[in-house]
């Protein structure tokens, strides 16, 4: 089970810092939506650069033009771009493309997706490399997690792999597990724990026990 770092409200100098002291623990570092709005490609080129150890995903949560925005992120070092799952299949398609033609990979976000009974056959289908269930910064205001999504996906994928998102911390983490994903992705439970070196130890903990 993989640990995704998911930074999203750093600057590239303080996101360059963080990840330096909580590296041994992690596995992919995301640069999430609005860091990457924030800093641009050049947080996912300084990442890779710094730690070319680790593997960088790129939240670009691409929307069209799915060849052309993956292949950005690809250019910049990214080995992950996330396309959306509610996006048009020729959008996925793209993406699936670039990555094959560059050796990376693509991470579907289901945020908004309803209907996974159909959805997740076909992006499938479409060569996608992670579906990725996610309850949305602003949907965990409103008291969301993604637990039951999870539940509801594992019925559903064949041969993607899984990946979970929204509010997980050490608390919480353990529920998740049981579930057997094969990436799960914590940002602010640990980037805005007191103690972020504690908080990332324990979490890795769980994970490789
Ligand atoms: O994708 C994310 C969100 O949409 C903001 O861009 C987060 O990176 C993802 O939800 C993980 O962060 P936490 O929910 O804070 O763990």
């Amino acid at each position: 089970m993989k640990l995704q770092l998911a930074i999203d409200e750093l600057s590239l100098e303080q996101a360059l810092i963080q990840v330096d002291k909580l590296k041994q623990y992690i596995d992919i570092v995301e640069i999430g939506t609005p860091f990457l709005i924030d800093a641009g490609r050049k947080a996912v080129e300084q990442m890779k650069r710094k730690f070319p150890e680790l593997e960088i995903l790129c939240d670009a949560k691409i929307m069209d033009a799915g060849a052309y925005e993956a292949q950005l992120a690809y250019d910049a070092g990214a080995d992950y771009v996330t396309v959306l799952g509610i996006t048009d299949d020729l959008t996925i398609k793209g993406c699936v493309e670039q990555a094959k033609k560059q050796g990376r990979k693509v991470m579907v976000d289901m945020i908004c997706v309803k209907d996974f009974a159909t959805r997740i056959p076909a992006l499938e289908e479409l060569g996608v490399d992670v579906i990725a269930v996610h309850t949305g910064a602003d949907q965990q205001q409103a008291g969301r997690t993604p637990i039951e999504d999870l539940i509801e996906m594992k019925k559903y994928v064949k041969k993607a792999q899984i990946a979970v998102a929204g509010g997980i911390n050490s608390k919480t983490v353990e529920d998740y597990m049981a579930l057997q994903p094969d990436i799960v992705i914590v940002g602010s439970g640990i980037l805005n724990a007191v103690d972020p070196v504690h908080e990332v130890e324990l979490v890795h903990r769980l994970l490789t026990d």
